[in-house]
């Protein structure tokens, strides 16, 4: 499988770049990147400003001339485009507890499945920005995108996802469920998240 971390967007929130926030000495970005080395085939990003991640030495593309900079779902069309892989896993760049334990769940689900896309749920919220995605659903994005629907519930409806909540996953995965589908948006949660951090490592 192909991991590709979406990282075209504006921190607008967050006020400076979320991908690069360091967490325990490393950006978050990084941590990503390392977390999935062991299992994926090739990890790629995609980014707008490209040359902001060249030092980590991985692919990177800007999103397709036709979509630039049109949200996640742009940042998902081109992802698929360019890994040219049927089974596609997507991360936000700001989610910097994601477990690869779990995103190999997720993978497996879509493999034995025969979903369009396996996407995580937790307390009523569903993650689209860490799912695993096929192929077959770019047609559906470009058709979405060429007519303003930016969100991805809209393309979540439209194509055969299956959602899964915590006591659906083997048990000895449901504890890093909970912060594995963290986000950061506002300088407030990362400083929750240099907190959990430094909480888990004294344990
Ligand atoms: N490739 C790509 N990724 C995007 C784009 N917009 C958002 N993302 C990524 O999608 C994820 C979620 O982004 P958001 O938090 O919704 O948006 P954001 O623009 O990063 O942040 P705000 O400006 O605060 O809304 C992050 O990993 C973003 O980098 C885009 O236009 N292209």
């Amino acid at each position: 499988m192909k991991t590709i971390i979406l990282a075209g967007g504006k921190s607008s929130r967050m006020g400076k770049n979320k991908a690069l926030l360091p967490i325990g000495g490393k950006s978050i970005i990084k941590r990503i990147a390392e977390e999935f080395t062991p299992i994926s085939e090739e990890i790629i990003i995609i980014a707008n400003i490209p040359e902001i991640y060249n030092e980590l030495d991985l692919s990177i593309f800007p999103d397709v001339p036709e979509f630039r900079g049109e949200g996640p779902l742009a940042g998902i069309y081109t992802g698929i485009d360019v890994a040219d892989e049927d089974f596609c896993l997507f991360i936000a760049c700001d989610m910097p507890f994601v477990s690869r334990k779990i995103g190999e769940y997720l993978i497996r689900e879509l493999k034995n499945s025969g979903v369009d896309a396996v996407i995580p749920s937790h307390q009523g919220r569903v993650h689209p920005l860490f799912g695993a995605y096929h192929k077959r659903i770019q047609p559906f994005i470009k058709e979405n995108l060429l007519n303003g629907k930016r969100k991805m519930s809209h393309l979540l409806n439209e194509v055969n996802a299956k959602i899964i909540e915590k006591q659906d996953i083997p048990e000895e995965l449901q504890v890093e469920w909970e912060y594995c589908l963290w986000n950061l948006n506002t300088l407030e949660d990362y400083q929750k998240a240099l907190e959990f951090y430094q909480n888990i490592n004294k344990l």
